[in-house]
């Protein structure tokens, strides 16, 4: 197995890394687009880590706007193999307060403007997602959370929402009766993409409010997530350290297969492959093409 390189995507409110050390401005350049800034590596103890705010430097790019294949595919060509996303989100139940870390393993798509994968004409590819999440990352997170002391629970299902706007109160019920747990606007196709890539993906997700079901309650607003996001965010950094010193210095064969998602997907033969697509899969695609 290769060595191992701990990515971390910051979502709302975590558009730097406290606890980095050595930093590197990494400018990454990628077929697809600029990702979202620079991306930064360094090191905590002994792992190697690189760094992305989804939403840029100073939350410059909405979430309809962010370039989710070039983020993937700048994190992939820095080596990442293994990748946590650190989000906002809103609750569907009253056992997921705001502050509560939500260590999901399903999602729900219901995004609709966003480019959602690295094939397509010219070379087309399924990857399996019944499984969307590495559990490997998961348990290493939950056992930093647990180390921590971090109200966090393992297991979820994260809705992933177009936004920007948040949900009317008709379309959060909705959320909530079709199973889901927590919402946001980002994961979707952040995670899809990883999956292609072969990168092991995790999700916290961390409650800010509980979007809109209460009927007793006022709706969401921006003002009142804020200082939840300040509190969550302080904990996730210690979440992070607390990762990072214990994360193996070899990758961990994925036992739903992150790793080697890419092994039979590919349909397209050779002969009828475009070359200048499979010139832009040189990054995501390399071990198999
Ligand atoms: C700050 S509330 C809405 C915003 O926060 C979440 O983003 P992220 O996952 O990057 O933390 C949510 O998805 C919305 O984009
Ligand atoms: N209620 C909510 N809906 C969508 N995204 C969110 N991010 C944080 N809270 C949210």
């Amino acid at each position: 197995m290769a060595k191992a390189t701990l990515g971390i995507i910051g979502g709302s409110g975590l558009y730097d890394l406290p606890g980095l050390q050595d930093v590197r401005e990494l400018d990454v350049a990628t077929p697809w687009g600029e990702p979202s800034a620079p991306l930064k590596e360094g090191r905590i103890g002994a792992t190697r880590i690189v760094f992305l705010p989804r939403h840029g430097i100073g939350h410059r790019f909405s979430p309809s706007d962010i370039d989710y294949r070039a983020n993937i595919d700048a994190l992939k060509r820095a080596g990442v193999t293994d990748l946590v996303s650190l989000s906002a989100c809103g609750s569907y139940r009253e056992d997921l307060p705001p502050g509560m870390f939500v260590l999901v393993d399903q999602f729900i798509d219901r995004t609709f403007r966003r480019e959602s994968s690295f094939f397509g004409a010219g070379c087309v590819a399924h990857v399996a997602f019944s499984d969307p999440v590495a559990p490997n990352l998961v348990a290493r997170l939950a056992k930093a959370a647990a180390e921590e002391n971090l109200a966090h629970i393992v297991g979820g299902t994260y809705v992933c929402m177009e936004g920007p706007q948040f949900s009317t109160r008709a379309e959060s019920s909705a959320y909530k009766a079709m199973g889901a747990s927590v919402v946001g606007m980002t994961n979707m196709p952040e995670a899809k993409l990883a999956r292609e890539a072969e990168i092991s993906y995790a999700t916290v997700a961390m409650v800010t409010d509980y979007d809109a079901w209460r009927p007793q309650e006022a709706g969401v607003e921006v003002s009142s997530i804020l200082e939840v996001m300040r509190a969550n965010v302080a904990a996730a950094g210690r979440l992070v350290a607390r990762l990072a010193a214990e994360f193996p210095e070899e990758r961990e064969a994925c036992p739903v297969g992150s790793d080697r998602a890419l092994d039979y997907a590919i349909l397209t033969p050779p002969d009828f492959r475009d070359p200048a697509l499979m010139a832009k899969l040189e990054a995501i695609a390399s071990r198999v093409l």
